[in-house]
């Protein structure tokens, strides 16, 4: 009989099945022939990108996949995940792998008590039914359920735990010193790093947890499976499942598009569309004067359809790929599943003693039925996380790229691409390390000194060869030149957001210089903390000012009605929109006259104050020409004369360094009252 039945199950094929293969190979030809024209697509498109204008045109563009890099980068990436041993990651890591074999277990026990069901049934056994499907059933649902939601809550739990940790660094990172200014200024590798800092460490996080469990998973149930199986269908049965399995996994790998790659892309085209969200967040007033609703709308759609041409791509490519996986991984996998589990039946060389024998108890040969596909699935399940691999490839290489300028940026190396002027040529990649940094900072109180320093933009355009000044305090100093030509670059360098490239600079330590923008910057929180920013109200008591102290400072530069017209000092409001530009100015002012810095550094920061400049106050011009040259000398009564220094004259913008002494603040008030009876202030 067993003879007899293994002619059975080789499969003569009838000239209807021969048809129905002949179609299946067509299709699946179709299929794999759309795949290379995709591809072809896909590379003569990355061609023609790297001679346009992109901004980014000759920048390498990284493989991104499940590679070397793929695992250096998870390397560094997971100690900040799970600092420790003794962290909670490694208690959840633990939990999860203990709720993952209990319900392998319960998997297990769920195969069997199936082929128990099904024989009560079919022996018409009704009291062994009741006992299970009732009895059993109803008392094994709790445990079943209760692991189940074990699984996703600690699963959700870990990618929290994940995303806490990489969040946290991060933004240590991020903020540390000004770390923050030079990722977007001076460094051109990352765009949008609040996209990276939000979005993409959520999903690293969310797919780092999951891939645990998807990967856990199928090797705990493969394990079990195959042990179990072994014994019923012969111990090299489930060899050949796992072989098939790696040798399908392999070629699957060789067929897929870099969905890794596409994955990062998807992402940085995301954080696009969302900064043309946050830009018109941040300049509503002034698009809404300009009627520019419809024009912006034209910018957001643009990105948006990127987004959706991107996706379209992808769901394209994931629709041919999934159905090659399915075939491959879930189908044949099913069939070859079959096939050995019949084996022993059908063919007495394979018997064992579960299985083949012809009194053989039914139920066995159902439960190890079941297990075999349990196997099968496993295996499956694992192939199919191997894929997930390359979308998670994508957000691993977004975030260690994140990290790796994080911590280069912080050991002072930037990399930015030069743009090249000729069109036709690629852009450079210029790299600036400590090692190209050739100046000096000399700290000193008192003053200012620049000793032949070039001013050099991120761009590495130099502005002025070498340029060499002193103000000391109580030096008013003016600086004077047209657009463009390097005044606040100065500044600049002055403050250390920009490097310096040569030359000494010998200056007081940051926090005794004070720099007042002509855009004051307005924190989030409360008006007292407008004042003090970046100091808290803690360290502001701690230096001895309380709220009518801080309500002097106010009234110098009299503001003190606003505390009255918002509700006091703790009212928490957006004050960017609630202030005048003018009130935004005077509380810059404040500011200065509550951190008395032995410099401040005015930058054009009353333009919007209702009074004007009054050069006499200045004694010191540094002039700059823009072609390169400048002069530094005293002011002189000629100069008053001159239409370019004239107070009235805003063509080329005015900047001070002054020193500023005790009085200052007195001569600020007298000013404020003289400009009420029409006369000038001292400063702009
Ligand atoms: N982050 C940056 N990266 C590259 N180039 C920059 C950067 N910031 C400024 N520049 C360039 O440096 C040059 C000098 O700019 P800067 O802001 O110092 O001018 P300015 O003299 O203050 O002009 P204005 O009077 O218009 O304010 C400009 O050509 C500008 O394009």
């Amino acid at each position: 009989m067993g003879q007899n039945l293994t002619r059975d199950i080789s499969f003569p094929l009838s000239s209807k099945k021969r048809s129905l293969l002949f179609v299946f190979i067509i299709v699946v030809g179709y299929l794999v022939k759309q795949y290379v024209a995709e591809e072809k697509r896909r590379k003569a498109a990355q061609k023609a990108s790297s001679v346009s204008s992109d901004p980014e045109r000759g920048r390498r563009t990284k493989k991104i996949g499940v590679d070397a890099r793929f695992f250096a980068q998870v390397r560094k990436l997971l100690p900040i995940c799970i600092p420790g041993f003794a962290s909670k990651e490694t208690v959840l890591l633990i939990s999860l792998a203990m709720v993952l074999i209990a319900r392998t277990w319960l998997d297990i026990w769920f195969s069997g008590f199936n082929g128990h069901v099904v024989k009560a049934i079919v022996s018409r056994d009704r009291k062994t039914f009741i006992a299970l499907a009732v009895v059993e059933f109803g008392f094994m649902m709790w445990p079943m359920s209760i692991v189940n939601n074990s699984l996703k809550l600690t699963i959700s739990a870990l990618s929290l735990a994940f995303r806490s940790r990489l969040t946290r660094h991060a933004n240590k990172n991020y903020l540390k010193d000004i770390v923050f200014y030079k990722i977007s200024n001076l460094d051109n590798r990352i765009q949008n790093a609040d996209q990276l800092l939000t979005q993409d460490i959520d999903k690293f996080a969310e797919n780092l947890s999951h891939l645990y469990s998807d990967f856990a998973k199928p090797l705990v149930d493969m394990v079990l499976f195959a042990y179990k199986l072994g014994e019923a269908i012969g111990r090299e049965a489930p060899i050949y499942m796992i072989a098939y399995f790696v040798g399908s996994g392999i070629l699957l790998r060789a067929l897929s598009p870099p969905f890794g790659k596409y994955t990062a892309i998807e992402q940085k085209l995301e954080g696009d569309f969302r900064f043309t969200h946050s830009r018109i967040i941040a300049h509503s007033e002034e698009i809404a004067f300009y009627g520019g609703g419809e024009r912006e709308q034209i910018v957001v759609d643009g990105s948006f359809d990127k987004i959706v041409r991107h996706i379209k791509k992808i769901y394209r490519l994931r629709f041919i790929n999934g159905i090659i996986d399915s075939v491959l991984v879930k189908y044949c996998a099913t069939m070859t599943a079959y096939y050995l589990l019949a084996r022993p039946v059908f063919d007495p060389r394979y018997a064992t003693e579960f299985m083949g024998k012809l009194d053989a108890d039914s139920t066995k040969i159902m439960e190890d039925y079941s297990r075999n596909l349990n196997l099968s699935q496993a295996i499956g399940r694992l192939i199919l996380a191997g894929r997930d691999l390359t979308r998670f490839a994508g957000y691993t290489a977004r975030v260690a790229e994140l990290f790796d300028v994080l911590e280069d940026v912080n050991n002072g190396r930037y990399e930015r691409t030069i743009v090249n002027k000729d069109a036709n040529e690629a852009n450079t990649s210029k790299v600036v390390s400590q090692n190209d940094l050739g100046g000096k900072i000399v700290a000193r109180d008192g003053v200012i000194i620049f000793e032949k320093v070039p001013i050099v933009t991120p761009s590495q355009d130099v502005l002025v060869k070498e340029l060499s000044f002193k103000v000391e305090t109580g030096m008013n100093c003016l600086i004077f030149g047209p657009n463009g030509c390097g005044k606040s670059s100065l500044f600049r360098i002055l403050g250390e957001l920009w490097p310096l490239f040569g030359g000494t600079v010998t200056k007081p330590s940051a926090s005794k210089l004070f720099y007042v923008p002509q855009k004051p910057y307005l924190a989030l929180g409360t008006f007292r903390d407008q004042v003090i920013y970046p100091d808290t109200k803690t360290m502001a008591r701690s230096k001895g000012f309380d709220d009518s102290k801080l309500m002097e400072l106010l009234d110098v530069v009299q503001l003190s009605n606003l505390i009255a017209r918002e509700g006091g000092w703790d009212v928490i409001r957006d004050w960017a929109d609630v202030l005048s530009g003018g009130e935004k100015q005077r509380v810059a002012m404040a500011r200065l006259f509550y951190h008395r810095p032995q410099f401040a550094i005015l930058d054009e920061c009353t333009s919007a104050v209702s009074v004007d400049v009054e050069v006499k106050y200045h004694e010191w011009l540094l002039r700059f020409d823009g072609e390169g040259g400048y002069e530094f000398r005293r002011i002189n009564e000629d100069d008053l004369a001159t239409p370019l220094l004239h107070p009235h004259n805003k063509m080329g913008k005015k900047k001070f360094a002054i020193g500023q002494d005790d009085d200052d603040m007195g001569e600020y008030a007298d000013n404020e009252k003289n400009s009420s009876s029409g006369s000038n202030i001292s400063y702009e």
